[in-house]
């Protein structure tokens, strides 16, 4: 008898956002988008100012409630099981703010805490991100007196520590020297190897080209593409251009695929 052939096992969804529009007034930020994130992608959210990147990932992180849709982490509803799908997440927002009043190392107890890691593994699961973001002389300085680098490697040392099902980050590379910046890239390549996801909004096209499986391109809070590099090549019928030049292309005119 021959040997059956194995069934290949789907990548199982860690963020499902179905139909999801946000309303703000008379005008919709985001209307009717949909995508997924399967364990161990990394998925970048594209788009011009405006486009409603920002308004997607609170929605996600569930600091923002959708006027029509729902959004799923490992399963949860934001916003009907908002601790477990919140427990699955980290976000980490363009501007972090990390609690001023603490000191870096106190920070970075609270979130391991908060998150359920316990005490006897969390100084080992920091000291890489630690190292990596050159953190060691400022861990017992408070966060107030930190810059604003230093405040960004504290929150992403804190998601890191904190290996979370999704991490999210709004426009990561902002404010980052270069060193971070390398190590940062290489934490998240390491991150999906390890079948964790990544949910990432930028305007670094290179960002996206390097790091990103898939990407989703909104446009005046529409849906406007989404694939591999090489299906978005493949609709426009160019397989030499550049992310940056089909990006131009597919925001041109908004239109909803
Ligand atoms: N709290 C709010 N109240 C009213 N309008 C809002 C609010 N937040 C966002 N908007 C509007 O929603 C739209 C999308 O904004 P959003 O910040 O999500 O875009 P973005 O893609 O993140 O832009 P950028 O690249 O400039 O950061 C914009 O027209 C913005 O003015």
């Amino acid at each position: 008898m021959l040997p059956r052939k194995p069934t290949p096992i789907p990548n199982p969804l860690v963020l499902r956002v179905v139909s999801v529009t946000k309303q703000y007034g008379g005008k919709k930020a985001v209307h009717n988008v949909s995508f997924e994130v399967g364990a161990g992608e990394i998925v970048g959210l594209l788009g011009p100012n405006g486009a409603g990147k920002t308004t997607m990932m609170n929605l996600i992180a569930g600091l923002v409630r959708p006027t029509a849709g729902t959004i799923e982490i490992e399963g949860h509803d934001v916003f009907r099981e908002p601790i477990q799908a919140k427990q699955a997440r980290f976000f980490v927002p363009d501007t972090p703010a990390p609690f001023s009043g603490m000191t870096g190392a106190e920070y970075l107890h609270f979130v391991a805490a908060a998150y359920g890691i316990p005490a006897g593994e969390r100084d080992s699961r920091m000291a890489p991100y630690v190292r990596g973001f050159h953190l060691e002389d400022h861990l017992d300085k408070k966060v107030s007196a930190c810059s604003h680098g230093t405040k960004q490697k504290l929150v992403l040392t804190a998601a890191f520590l904190v290996r979370p099902r999704l991490l999210m980050l709004d426009e990561p590379l902002i404010g980052l020297d270069t060193p971070a910046a390398v190590f940062l890239k290489d934490a998240l390549k390491a991150h999906a190897a390890k079948g964790g996801s990544v949910l990432m909004s930028t305007h670094l096209m290179f960002l996206a080209e390097e790091l990103c499986d898939r990407v989703v391109i909104l446009s005046r809070g529409r849906r406007v593409a989404a694939g591999t590099l090489a299906s978005l090549r493949a609709r426009a019928g160019d397989e030499q251009a550049t992310l940056e030049e089909l990006f131009l292309e597919l925001t041109r005119n908004g239109t909803e695929v």
